[in-house]
This record gives structure tokens, sequence and C-alpha cells, in this order.
């Protein structure tokens, strides 16, 4: 019986090993004929799975939107993740945050963590796929593709969708912003011969150590801005009231030297918000103007510097031979001037008039909330009243010549002289008012040339002495 049954057995195991062989032989030519084969059978797997497992899968992209924009409950349930699971993580990656000298660790690609929310256990996977590589191909191939899985039981439907979600965005939303470095973006320029772009921003770590506090200007009109911003700052619900997008318009004027880049820093370090420099020059046209828009985040501040010197707005338009073809439909039917980039013509941007109008407010400005666009000029009387109109530019801030209080304020930053205790004082007093000095300008004057050769006495004197000249 023994015998026999061994004889079974061994028999049993080759039947298996020949089906399992033929099985291994019949499968390229069954996929040669049916291509599509792969696509049924894990179909109907899943589905076969589906009905007997009582776990329900949510699926959480990077990109939503048509790939338009990082989704935000990625980057949400990154942060989340990062904060509340990683230690029970055995992959995880390091990244600088926000000062620089720490290290943030978040999972790793392909790793799974648990969370317990309200008796529920939750499990969370990161994935990538590649996408297939062609390797005739001559253009850089896509980035992989990157999602959250989230998987729970079935009983607990109600809770993770009801309450857990939530729960997850708004900790990690907050988490997002508690550990972020503040970025300085600025735009890259467009799509390169083979018509691919990674992203639309490219980006640095912002750290300019301009605040209210060192800007040289007018006490009252810098309280007056700062309480505009705080005003701003919390207005979420007043704007949603007034039914207007929680967005706001700040234009700075005013000769070179005045400290306007130098104000944009400090309304970022007093706001805490990220900077987007966007040189209108290097964008293609008004399509691409929107899709830089669109990829901003809340919480951030839009500038365009020297606004004059991008848009011609003398109405000279350079006629080009195929300018019919070539126009954008938004501005060619409204006349409005082209952006001239600097010289040359062929790379010339098709950016109009009218396509900054809409993207400072139009429909597509609404995206998001909570944005300053600041826009700084020299030349304010050469600015189309359109585009500065209130509702648009709805702050306009004068930033002008040394006055003798913005002296104080260079004086205690460089010389550590407070409250105008100096003899020189009555003199600067006397004469600022008369000369027209950039506080640029002056606190050139007051930058210590070597050193300790110049003390602060000698450096006031240099102010005297240039207000003479
Ligand atoms: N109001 C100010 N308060 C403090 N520092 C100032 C001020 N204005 C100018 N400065 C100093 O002068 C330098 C130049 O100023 P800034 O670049 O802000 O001028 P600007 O108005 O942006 O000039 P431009 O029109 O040429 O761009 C700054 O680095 C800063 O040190
Ligand atoms: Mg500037």
């Amino acid at each position: 019986m023994t015998a026999s049954g061994i004889g079974d057995g061994e028999k049993g195991a080759a039947a298996l090993w020949s089906i399992a062989a033929s099985a291994m032989f019949l499968w390229p030519l069954v996929y040669r004929y049916f291509p599509g084969i792969q696509y049924y059978l894990a179909k109907y797997c899943h589905r076969l799975v589906s009905l007997v497992s009582p776990y329900i899968h949510i699926t959480f992209p990077e990109f939503s939107g048509e790939r338009m924009k990082r989704s935000d409950a990625y980057a949400a349930i990154e942060s989340y993740l990062a904060a509340s699971c990683t230690q029970s993580a055995t992959k995880l990656k390091a990244e600088l945050g926000k000062d620089s000298s720490s290290l943030t660790l978040s999972m790793d690609e392909h790793e799974e963590v648990t969370d317990d929310f309200r008796g529920a256990r939750i499990w969370w996977t990161s994935v990538s796929r590649s996408p297939p590589q062609n390797s005739m191909s001559f253009y850089p191939q896509p980035d992989s593709r990157r999602y959250f899985r989230l998987i729970f039981h079935r009983r607990h439907r109600d809770l993770v969708v009801g309450s857990y979600l939530d729960h997850v965005l708004a900790a990690g939303r907050e988490a997002t912003f508690a550990n972020r470095r503040r970025k300085l973006y600025t735009n890259n320029p467009s799509n390169n011969w083979y018509g691919y772009k990674k992203s639309v921003w490219s980006h640095v770590t912002f750290t300019h150590p301009s605040t209210f506090a060192t800007m040289a200007m007018d006490p009252d009109k810098k309280k007056e801005i700062v309480a505009d911003l705080e005003a701003f700052r919390s207005g979420k619900d007043f704007y949603a009231k007034i039914g207007k997008p929680w967005k706001r318009g700040y234009l700075l004027y005013g000769p070179p030297g005045t400290g306007k880049s130098t104000m944009i820093a400090a309304i970022a370090n007093y706001l805490d918000y990220d900077i987007y420099d966007l040189e209108l020059t290097s964008v293609k046209d008004n399509t691409e103007l929107r899709k830089l828009f669109i990829e901003t985040t809340g919480k951030s501040i839009i500038v365009i510097e020297d606004i004059d010197c991008s848009l011609d707005l003398t109405g000279e338009r350079k006629k080009k031979k195929d300018d019919k073809e070539d126009d954008d439909k938004e501005g060619s039917s409204d006349g409005k001037p082209p952006v001239k980039p600097p010289g040359d013509n062929e790379k010339q941007s098709k950016v109009t008039l009218s396509g900054l109008l809409n993207f400072i407010d139009g429909l597509w400005s609404a995206c998001g909330g909570e944005r300053l666009i600041i826009f700084t000029t020299n030349y304010v009387e050469k600015l189309d009243p359109a585009l500065i109109r209130r509702g648009r530019m709805d702050k306009h801030i004068e930033m002008s010549y040394c006055c003798f209080e913005a002296f104080k304020v260079l004086a205690a930053n460089y010389l550590g002289i407070v409250d105008g205790e100096h003899r020189l004082f009555e003199n600067v007093r006397v004469l600022i008012d008369e000369v027209k000095m950039t506080p640029a300008d002056v606190a050139e004057n007051l930058m210590p040339k070597s050193g300790d050769e110049m003390n602060a006495s000698d450096r006031a004197m240099a102010v005297q002495t240039n207000l003479h000249l």
C-alpha cells in the first residue's frame, strides 16, 4: 500500500510537472495569438479577488487634472505619513528640513506602513510605476508615475471616507506648511527643441534676510502696508463673503534703488510665503502664462519685476511676416501689444497685455487663492491704466528717495545708532530733504569699507559729504 501510495504520488507530481511545462511552453504562443489576454486575465482575477476580499483600496495619484498640477492630496498624504507613520517604516528617504540643518524623513517608494484611527487599522503603500522603456527613442523618457494606496476593511468604510481622510489631509497640510523651506521660484524657458519639459518652475531655497524692521521708509507708510498684509492674510472669509477671489495686487513704483525688491523680500518674510519670480519675456504665449499660474501654490507671491520693460505699452507692434498665423487667439483680436524680449526677434514672446490682464484677474486667477501679485516699475506713467487699475493692482505703493525717518532706520541698521543720537544727525536732517538720495546710495555710504578701519562717525560723515555734493 505504501509502495503503491508512493507510486501514485510520483505519478501525480510528474503529471503536475508536465502540465506546468506545457503551460510554460504554450504561454508564448497564447500570448502571441491573443495579445490582449494579459489584460483580461488581470481584470477578471481582480474582480474575483474583490468579490471575496473584504478590503477596499483607494489610490491617490501624484498628478491629477490631466497631469497639469501636482495633486494637493498626494502632497498632504506624503507629509502626513512622514510625520506620523515613519516610526514603523523600514525604508525611508531623507531631505533637508526647514532650517537646512536637520533632516526630514519620509516614506520611500514601495514601502508599507500602518496607521490606527479610532480602532480601525489602515495600510498605506507608496507605489512607483515606471512607464515601458523605449530604448530606440530619441526623446527623454517620461517620469515614473507615483501614487499612494490606502487599504482598509469594508466595515470601516464610513469612518475612513467620512473622517479619516479629512484628518489626514488637514494634518498633512499643516505638517507641509510647518516643515517647508520657503522657495524662490523662477519660470523655466520655453520648451526645448523636442518639446519636452519637466516642470514649468524651478526653485531655490529663499533666504533673503530683509524684514520690515530693516526697511528704511516712512514709519506710517510701513505700518499701513503691514496692516494691509494682515487684513489680507486673515481675510479668507471676508473675500468669500464679498465674492472675490482671495488675492491682492500690489504695484511698487519708484526710482532705482529705493527698495522695491527689498520690500518684496520683506513681505515674503513677514507673511511666510513663497515667491514666484515670473520672467515674462521668456514666457512663450498666453497659454503658457496660464499654465504657469496654475502651477503656483497658495500662500505665495507672484512677482513681475520691471513690468514696463516686459510689456511694450507704446502700442507699436512689430509686424512680422507670419504675425497673423502665429498670433495667439486671445491676444490678436484686441490689438494689444505683445511682450518684446530684448534683441532676439525669433524668440519673441507672444504674451499679450490682455493675456496678462487675464492672468491677474481672469477666471483662472481664482484657482487656489491666497496669492499676492506684485508688479514693480521705475516708470509708473508708462503703464497701461487697465493694467494698474484698482481691482488688478489694488494697492499702489510709492517707494521714494530717502527721508530722515528712513535714514534713521539705516543708521540703526548699519551703525547701531539708535534714536538719532549723533551730533551729525541735525545736519543730515536738513540736507536730506534738499538732496534726492536713494536708500541704496545712503546704505552704500554706511557700509564698512575695510574691516574696522571706519568707525560709525566716519560713515555718518560720508553720508553728509555725499549730501553736500
Ligand atoms: N528702503 C530701503 N530699506 C533698506 N534698504 C534699502 C532700501 N532701499 C534700498 N535699499 C538697499 O539698496 C539695495 C538696492 O535696493 P533694491 O534692489 O530693493 O532697489 P529697487 O528699488 O528694487 O531698484 P531697481 O528699481 O533698480 O530694481 C538693497 O540691497 C538694499 O540694501
Ligand atoms: Mg529691484
